[in-house]
């Protein structure tokens, strides 16, 4: 296999390898800070996506998977691991690439062009969706009508309901997305800091929305960025674009503070994890009811889904229309503005992979 690593290591002085004991120490692991070399490295960190997907019986032979492909650094690598696992060890999946086209000039169709040269390179057949198509407008028309303040709103809804559509296109029975452990660490952190309990007891299930239109998992959920970063073996993506409508200021906070614990202890990320995972939601604390939408029948806690009525802000030229919370919400209501039911919760376990779609 080529190695063309697009980011440098911490280097690991003369030692050897804590794992082989015979190759020379490359590089320090992010995630163990073990001094490994990069034969070594490429293994560990292709056998623990590999034990992930077995622990968590993520997929079943003869199933048909779409990857959610952004042409960003994890959902590439993703698509790389998972068609070179996929083969190795005998999974039996069906994989195509699935990518929404938001119509951002400048970033998604630069990041595109990554997508399509995975798909000649993995042999992965790969289906494009646009906002255009779906919603007839794009980000670009969106964020001239509403300004850069709230945009993030529409992409995410939208994007969410572009994948299910995409992949009802392809006729897949699973989504896979490239969220990582510091993705779900700082998502368990924005919904403590925001109150948001409905998802904070979502947010850390590897398989989501397994009542909705299609499930979603999350192979690289103990995954960490900084691994990601330095695994590539040869140039699969030309370099990390970030989204240029994206202000982002309270999560790129939260991304910072993690980033700074795992400077001080790399378990940080993990024991964030955990400590999502462990969360016991007060049975008196109300939960949203999932229904679907009366509009155009996607799954929705309200009449209407947010996308249409997002949507309908926009062709009415009332772009804020379903943008921010509600008076009556706050700690406990859903992060993109939707009330919580009225009725009391339903016991945790039927909560169990209940609104996962609602966050990724
Ligand atoms: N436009 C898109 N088309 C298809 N899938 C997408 C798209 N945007 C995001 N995803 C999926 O959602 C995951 C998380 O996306 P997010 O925007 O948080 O970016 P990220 O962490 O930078 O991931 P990536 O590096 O893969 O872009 C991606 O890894 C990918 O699987």
């Amino acid at each position: 296999m080529p190695v063309q690593s697009t980011a440098a290591p911490a280097r690991a002085g003369s030692r050897l390898c804590v794992r082989c004991g015979e190759r020379k120490a490359a590089l320090k692991r992010p995630k163990t800070l073990e001094q490994i070399c990069r034969e070594c490295f490429y293994i560990v960190f292709e056998d623990e996506i590999h034990r992930t997907i077995v622990d968590n019986n993520l997929f079943k032979a003869g199933e048909r998977v779409a990857i959610g492909a952004s042409g960003g650094k994890d959902s590439t690598v993703l698509a790389y691991v998972l068609s070179e696992l996929n083969k190795r060890h005998n999974y039996g999946l069906d994989l195509f690439l699935l990518s929404i086209d938001e119509g951002i000039t400048g970033y998604r169709d630069d990041s595109l062009e990554t997508v399509k040269r995975n798909e000649i390179q993995y042999g992965l057949p790969l289906k494009i969706v646009s906002y255009k198509d779906l919603y007839d407008w794009t980000m670009d028309d969106i964020v001239k009508a509403i300004g850069l303040k709230n945009n993030c709103t529409f992409c995410g809804v939208f994007r969410r309901q572009a994948l299910d559509r995409g992949a009802a296109l392809l006729k897949v029975d699973k989504i896979v997305t490239g969220h990582n452990a510091d993705d779900i660490a700082e998502t368990v952190l924005l919904n403590i800091l925001r109150g948001d309990i409905a998802r904070l007891s979502r947010c850390t299930f590897i398989t989501t929305g397994e009542d909705g239109p299609i499930p979603r998992c999350k192979p690289f959920k103990y995954t960490y960025e900084k691994e990601i970063v330095i695994y590539p073996l040869h140039d699969i993506f030309q370099s990390i674009l970030r989204c240029i409508y994206s202000p982002n200021a309270y999560r790129g906070f939260a991304r910072e503070f993690i980033k700074d614990l795992e400077r001080m202890r790399p378990r940080a990320i993990l024991d964030i994890i955990t400590s999502g995972e462990n969360f016991r939601i007060s049975t008196t604390t109300r939960m949203p009811e999932q229904g679907t939408c009366e509009r155009c029948g996607y799954i929705s806690s309200q009449k209407l889904c947010k996308a249409c009525v997002l949507l309908e802000g926009l062709n009415r030229g009332l772009p804020k229309l379903g943008i921010g919370r509600t008076a009556k919400s706050g700690a406990g209501a859903d992060g993109n503005g939707e009330r919580q039911g009225k009725r009391p919760e339903r016991n945790r376990s039927s909560l169990h992979g209940k609104h996962g779609n609602l966050d990724f």
